[in-house]
């Protein structure tokens, strides 16, 4: 039996020893798990110091910190006394001391029925009940006020927190500032809105979880001592308070040591919450890009990812939560229970006074009396233990809501900072050597950005002087070190440059989105500018609000007479009827076509009129002649116009030309644009020679292979090696045009006449060869334009030399040769020739072939 007994022991012990090791190692793997996952998402900075143990100073600053934070929140939240959150602050009040003193009422009701049930006295008992029932009316009303007053209460605030926090979003373009110059923010929306409700409600829901039982204690002990007093030659009156207080602090100190960090828990889900948000947000705005690509397994991996985050951190909240649940249930639910009982027990069984009874009679012995004080001091008591409980769980709340508290604090801070041009931003590149390939501009310098921009911003009356004005990125990349520049309302400016370069920044800069970090900019009030990007925005609203945007039908200055004037001018009067008129609401965004929201866009400023209108590659969708059409027009109307674009039909509507040339350098000159088409002529004839220079090296490969030359020195060399020989196979053939674009009339070199580089011009037809681009010709006669003979003798067009057609020579049409009996051809067309006799081209074919000049025809015109 023994044996057996322990060997059940053993087993027992053994699989209990696995089963923890096994719980051990599958927490350690979580653990590392969630790390590892949580590093994906969380900057380095707030990992660390969330995952490490916070030493006394640090939690102290954090007190501090905390209360500095509230402090500053309230007094936002009541601005003063006569605000209606102080007024519902104190009706809140009123209610919760009111319900204090009807608990106690109450307990003592209580007493006074089981008195009576002891004493067995209907008549008392009776009308305890009836009083008892009495009160409950007013009780239960109050109770229903505490929640009605307290969500009125936590509503009032939040529209206070709201407002102000709105007014500083949207002064100064702090909303813009937010998000493009600053990085401490990431989700101002959630900051705004989710945050806002969330740390509202807890500062009320904390209240009045800490003002009621603050009471409660109060009033109960004074009552409690007033019944020990009574009994006065009991104990109690001085053990209870000490004693209470003991347990006090042994319950507090263990729940302050063992309480996981929820402030920094909640916040870090909040944060997390707010991402995902942000992520479907996204996914939402690029709905039709996304679909366009079938995207949406990328979406969906990362928003289930992000969503993987939040539940972790969900989890790891409910986990945390489990083992502190159990430890406050142990410690204020059965502790403070028997600890009660110890001390209803003291004046009790202490007392050695005369028998306490009303009744000498009845009672002799005054067990009615004590039933009745022992069922009020333990109801009593039930209640102080209550409110005790409820101030030492209220420090998870105030945990929590210093989370709640810091995350909206931080997020007026941030707009505040904002507001006053004082940004803080993670930089992103720091390698300027990454640039150097895979960007047409190259980031010269870094500045350090998390400081105050020092140029300073002169208010001129209608002249943009730019002096010595940097273009600097909010990643602190100087673009442009220096710029200067006078732009008046005469002028009208063209602004070009490679991708990145700072066209758009240049805009930025001088309507005042980006700071101006050193130098001098004048420049009119910037209700002077209105830009028109290439994705105009689309406001919410009627056809009406879309063209008169950012004004209002309340301070629109025009009717709707001249609403069609404007929409004329951009030639969409059209969209009027097809929408059902200038009223008609619709998602605009979604139902106009690209080039119709860049009119819509552009109708804005024929309705604003500004005195410069920034237009940043704003017509790319609109169709050439509307373009020329709204351009002639806006400047009929006294517009000045600073336009980005890459269109040369837009040059002949500037009179100036801003060029950017992407590696920091600038010109600003009069726009000359005869001259300027003749450079871009220039410039695309060049880089169509360029192009061509891989087929170049291709059919010297072919030529030494059929020559049977050595071709390891042009094909198997290292890269310098190639680029040599290429250099000099370009060198060989550059003195004629050997590309497919050559100019009517364009030569090839007569260099190459030349053995080496013979070869017959295609064959096409029915045993016919090409005597140009779609000239075919065999002994019966010639064809011409037909899409199979193009499509042979197009193959000329790759080759590098001038192909012979082995005929006479004759003079109907330029560079003539003999094709058939009769016919004279070139290379562009055709025609009867009698000298062409079949005797005169056998002649030529048989005996001539050597010395007759290479017939050469250039495919492509
Ligand atoms: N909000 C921003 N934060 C950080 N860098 C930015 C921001 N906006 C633009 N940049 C950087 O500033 C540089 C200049 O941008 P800008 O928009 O002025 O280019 P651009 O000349 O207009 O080019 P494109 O012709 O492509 O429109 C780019 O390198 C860009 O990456």
């Amino acid at each position: 039996m023994y044996s057996l007994r322990s060997r059940r022991a053993k087993i027992l012990l053994f699989s209990s020893s696995c089963a923890v090791i096994a719980y051990f190692i599958r927490r350690y793997r979580r653990s590392a798990l969630l790390k590892k996952r949580r590093a994906l998402v969380i900057p380095k900075e707030s990992l660390t110091t969330d995952a490490s143990p916070q030493s006394p100073t640090i939690r102290n600053a954090l007190n501090k910190q905390f209360y500095h934070q509230i402090r500053a929140l309230i007094r936002i939240l009541i601005p003063k006394i006569k605000s209606d959150s102080f007024a519902l602050l104190i009706l809140h009040l009123t209610t919760l001391i009111t319900r204090t003193f009807l608990s106690i009422y109450i307990a003592h009701l209580d007493g006074a029925i089981v008195k009576s049930l002891v004493q067995r006295n209907p008549r008392q008992f009776f009308r305890a009940i009836c009083t008892f029932i009495g009160v409950a009316v007013p009780a239960s009303f109050i109770n229903s006020s505490i929640r009605f007053i307290e969500s009125k209460l936590s509503l009032a605030l939040r529209t206070k927190l709201t407002q102000h926090a709105y007014e500083a979003y949207f002064k100064n373009q702090t909303y813009y500032r937010v998000t493009n110059l600053d990085s401490r923010l990431l989700t101002p929306d959630q900051n705004l809105t989710d945050d806002i409700e969330t740390f509202t409600s807890t500062l009320t829901h904390l209240f009045s979880h800490l003002t009621k039982p603050f009471f409660d204690i109060a009033v109960i002990s004074w009552s409690l001592i007033a019944m020990v007093r009574q009994r006065a030659s009991a104990r109690g009156l001085k053990e209870v308070p000490i004693m209470t207080v003991i347990v006090f602090f042994i319950t507090f100190t263990a729940l302050r040591k063992l309480s996981p960090r929820f402030g920094k828990l909640v916040s870090e889900e909040a944060r997390r919450r707010g991402i995902l948000r942000f992520a479907h947000t996204r996914v939402i705005a690029n709905a039709e890009e996304i679909a366009f690509f079938d995207g949406h397994q990328v979406e969906k991996n990362w928003v289930l990812k992000l969503y993987d985050q939040l539940r972790e951190q969900t989890n790891l909240i409910i986990k945390k939560k489990l083992w502190f649940i159990m430890l406050e249930q142990f410690l204020m639910k059965y502790f403070w229970h028997a600890s009660g009982m110890m001390f209803i027990a003291i004046p009790f069984l202490t007392y050695d006074g005369p028998p306490e009874t009303d009744d000498p009679v009845g009672d002799p012995l005054g067990i009615s009396a004590r039933t009745e004080a022992f069922t009020v001091s333990k109801n009593l008591l039930t209640s102080g233990a209550d409110a005790l409980e409820r101030i030492i769980s209220s420090y998870k709340e105030i945990a929590e809501l210093a989370g709640h508290t810091d995350r909206v604090y931080t997020m007026l801070h941030v707009f505040d900072d904002c507001a006053n041009a004082h940004y803080q931003r993670a930089l992103v590149t720091t390698d300027e050597s990454h640039d150097e390939h895979s960007s047409s501009v190259v980031a010269k310098k870094k500045v350090a950005i998390n400081q105050r921009a020092e140029g300073k911003i002169i208010e001129s009356d209608e002249d943009i002087i730019a002096e010595d004005v940097p273009i600097i990125t909010p990643n602190g990349d100087v673009i442009v070190e220096s710029l200067s520049l006078k732009i008046t309302p005469a002028m009208h400016v063209l602004i070009t440059g490679p991708n990145g370069c700072g066209k758009s920044s240049f805009f930025r800069i001088v309507r005042g989105l980006w700071p101006v970090y050193s130098g001098r900019l004048h420049r009119p009030d910037p209700s002077n500018f209105f830009l028109i990007p290439q994705r105009p925005y689309m406001c919410p609203g009627t056809l009406r609000d879309q063209i008169i945007y950012p004004h209002t039908v309340a301070n629109a200055f025009v009717d709707d007479t001249k609403l069609m004037d404007i929409l004329d001018n951009v030639e969409l009067k059209y969209i009027v009827q097809r929408e059902g008129g200038l009223s008609a609401e619709r998602d605009w965004k979604d139902i106009l076509s690209g080039g119709e929201k860049q009119r819509l866009g552009l109708a804005r400023i024929f309705y604003h009129r500004p005195r410069y209108a920034l237009l940043d590659e704003c017509t790319s969708a609109v169709s050439i002649d509307v373009e020329g059409k709204i351009y002639e027009r806006a400047k009929e109307l006294g517009v000045s116009l600073l336009t980005i674009t890459h269109r040369p039909s837009l040059w002949a509507y500037h009179t100036h030309l801003l060029q950017f040339d992407g590696n920091g350098r600038w010109t600003f000159e009069i726009l000359n644009t005869e001259k300027l088409l003749t450079l871009r002529d220039e410039k695309e004839r060049l880089e169509t020679q360029l192009a061509g220079i891989p087929k170049i090296q291709q059919r010297l490969n072919e030529l030494c292979q059929l020559l049977g030359d050595d071709t390891t020195a042009t094909t198997t060399r290292e890269d310098q090696d190639n680029e040599d020989i290429l250099f000099v196979a370009i060198l060989e053939f550059n003195h004629g045009c050997y590309i497919t674009n050559c100019p009517i009339g364009g030569k090839r070199s007569s260099d190459l006449d030349n053995d080496l580089y013979k070869h017959q011009c295609p064959r096409c037809g029915f045993g016919g060869q090409c005597f140009g681009p779609s000239i075919c010709c065999n002994s019966l006669g010639c064809r011409v334009g037909h899409p199979f003979d193009a499509r042979q003798c197009s193959k000329e067009n790759h080759s590098l030399t001038p192909c012979v057609i082995n005929s006479a020579v004759c003079s109907s049409v330029p560079n003539g040769r003999c094709a058939a009996h009769g016919v004279c051809c070139g290379t562009e067309s055709c025609q009867i020739d009698e000298s062409c006799s079949e005797a005169s081209s056998q002649e030529a074919d048989s005996s001539k072939e050597e010395h007759l000049p290479h017939s050469r025809f250039t495919l492509l015109q």
